[in-house]
């Protein structure tokens, strides 16, 4: 069908019409020179839409700009791999990334890894939900939390003893993570050309240091010998060499950029850039303003040239060309000489109403920018993507550390204490996280997005619903909830309002139910992979993988430190009837019966 389909396009149409993208492994993406507009209103197109639109529907093809499916190329991911997508919706590469975990295995055998897939908003977590239910997949967690804040669900030291010889995590640490960080967006000017009209250079300098700071807690949960991916799809250094340059800076010897120029040798990239003119003007030096003045270590951004007045910079009316070979990534310089040094050619004083009091602390790195990889539309014809992959070498110090994290107030206690940050950086940060969220709602925020999410048919599965669990009667008999109830009970309080905790469900009658009903073998792996919500009223039973259950006992380990807004797989949903609680099974059953395709595959490898 879909040859034919291909075949007649081409031949109608030309041989470009469709053709496989080269540089994507296993011909498994493809080029469609045709606009959604085009495919919508052309008749002679119409089966051919007709097809990508129910193979899309069944989860068999996803439809996005080609350039957005390299960053997760070049993770290397493996299936027993652990991955955290720290800024994941609308999640077209968690669905990605996601097919790379369950490539190598049989359809119905679950591999050993798994995806967390996370993002500040919860509409857009809710986006991202309903974008990758497609995958039908048990391996999937979905978290809403600020990137930069994630947390890292470290067990206590005592816990940590007794987990030692298990072979459970004792915190969260991943083998892959994606960092695909709000941007500007100015890569997607050629589509996008309200981008043309909006664009200034304040937006990039407005967002690097929330790149940085998410980009750098990434870091801090990267496993030893892990990769992370460094991406977004703007052009401008700011957002892109100089938040690298920055992490490099600041991980110092434990992070390396790596050289991928032998991995996908059919794309057409350009070098990474080492100079970039920054505009000395916008938005960054206001975040610093309301920063008292007498406070010493200011960081500076580190998009700016340390200007201590030596070879290699010159200033061009409010520009300052950065040179990071010469010198380094901009930090904590002294501003007086800064002050000093910052003329522009008619030797007129640049940020003369600039107050800071900053230690001189210069150093003079040589990072190999050229090692990130640009690419840029007129290549081959796509869209524009920054992309660098970093690897870790060793663990961050203490100090480097510091900087990743602010403690959420409610895990206090709960967690090691982390040591005490320096008054001045909390402060900094602290103020500018709130303004830098200001800032990515506007800039990233699309109307297209928030359009869409507002068709969505949810099924986040969260609650604001208090009402109390219904009494669960399955084929007459009265389940026996009274081991499980008083945990069930003591869980349902969230720490996290409006997301009712996940439970597992452990009630025997129901279970043992369920195994009879659909011939499960009793060698399947059920028991402790069933999950529930605390008020859903719908008793509606998902089943998670055993590294989705892994991190659910750690997190309740540490007090829910992670904010699970969906995990795992819809298998089970029961309905209340006037007697008793029936599962849903098939279309034969009364017309209150539903049957679930999601988890079938599972169900039947058991
Ligand atoms: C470039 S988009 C990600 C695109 C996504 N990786 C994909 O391929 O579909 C950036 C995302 O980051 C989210 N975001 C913005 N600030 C964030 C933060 N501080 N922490 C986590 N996510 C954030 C935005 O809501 C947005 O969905």
């Amino acid at each position: 069908m879909i040859l034919g389909d291909i075949w007649r396009v081409s031949c109608e149409y030309g041989e470009d019409a469709i053709r496989p993208l080269p540089w994507y492994p296993g011909n498994l993406a493809w080029h469609l020179n045709f606009s959604r507009k085009e495919l919508r209103k052309n008749q002679a197109l119409e089966s051919f839409h007709e097809f990508l639109k129910h193979e899309s529907e069944v989860g068999n093809i996803t439809r996005q700009e080609a350039v957005s499916m390299v960053p997760p190329l070049f993770l290397n991911v493996q299936p027993d791999h652990h991955i955290l997508d720290m800024c994941a919706s609308p999640g077209s590469k968690t669905f990605q990334l996601l097919e790379m975990i369950h490539q190598s295995k049989e359809p119905g055998l679950l591999p050993g890894a798994l995806v967390m897939a996370n993002d500040l908003y919860v509409q857009r977590c809710d986006l991202l939900i309903h974008n990758t239910k497609r995958m039908c997949t048990a391996n999937l967690i979905v978290t809403n939390h600020e990137a930069q804040n994630f947390p890292d669900c470290s067990l206590a030291k005592d816990y940590s003893e007794a987990y030692k010889d298990t072979c459970k995590p004792q915190g969260l640490e991943f083998d892959r993570i994606l960092c695909d960080v709000p941007c500007s967006g100015d890569g997607t000017i050629r589509k996008g050309h309200e981008m043309w009209r909006k664009w200034n250079s304040g937006m990039g300098n407005q967002l690097h240091l929330l790149q940085v700071n998410i980009a750098m807690r990434g870091i801090a949960l990267l496993k030893v010998g892990g990769r992370m991916v460094y991406s977004t799809c703007s052009m401008n250094p700011v957002e892109n060499e100089a938040v690298v340059a920055e992490l490099l800076r600041r991980s110092g010897n434990s992070v390396e950029l790596l050289d991928v120029s032998s991995e996908l040798p059919e794309l057409v990239r350009r070098p990474g850039l080492s100079t970039w003119k920054v505009q000395d003007r916008g938005c960054w030096f206001q975040t610093h303003d309301d920063v008292p003045h007498d406070k010493k270590n200011v960081v500076l951004p580190s998009m700016f040239t340390s200007s201590n007045g030596t070879e290699g910079s010159h200033t061009v009316r409010g520009d300052v060309e950065v040179n990071i070979d010469d010198r380094s990534s901009l930090r904590n310089c002294n501003i007086e000489e800064t002050s000093k040094n910052n003329h522009d050619m008619d030797g007129l004083p640049i940020n003369t109403n600039k107050k800071f009091d900053c230690t001189s602390n210069i150093l003079n790195s040589k990072f190999p920018l050229h090692r990130c990889m640009r690419i840029v539309p007129h290549d081959q014809n796509s869209g524009a993507f920054f992309i660098a992959v970093l690897h870790k070498l060793s663990p961050l110090n203490g100090c480097q550390i510091q900087g990743t994290k602010i403690q959420h107030p409610l895990a206090k206690g709960i967690t090691a204490q982390p040591q005490k940050e320096p008054e001045s950086e909390t402060r900094l940060y602290k103020t500018s996280l709130t303004r830098q969220q200001n800032i990515v709602s506007k800039v990233v925020d699309s109307a297209e997005v928030l359009g869409r999410q507002q068709n969505l048919s949810m099924d986040n599965q969260t609650s604001n619903d208090n009402s109390t669990e219904v009494e669960m009667v399955f084929n007459g008999v009265e389940s026996s909830r009274a081991e499980s109830g008083d945990s069930m009970r003591l869980q349902k309080q969230s720490r996290w309002k409006g997301v009712d905790p996940v439970l597992f469900f452990k009630d025997e009658v129901v279970i043992k139910s369920i195994i009879s009903f659909f011939g499960i073998k009793e060698s399947f792996p059920l028991r402790g992979h069933l999950v529930t919500r605390s008020t859903d009223n719908a008793r509606r039973i998902y089943y998670v993988s055993k590294s989705v259950k892994n991190i659910l006992e750690l997190n309740t380990e540490v007090g829910e430190q992670l904010k699970i807004v969906s995990l795992g797989i819809k298998m089970f949903v029961s309905i209340k009837c006037s007697k008793c609680m029936m599962f849903f099974t098939d279309s034969r059953f009364p017309s209150n019966t539903q049957f679930f395709f999601t988890g079938i595959h599972i169900l039947l490898k058991s």
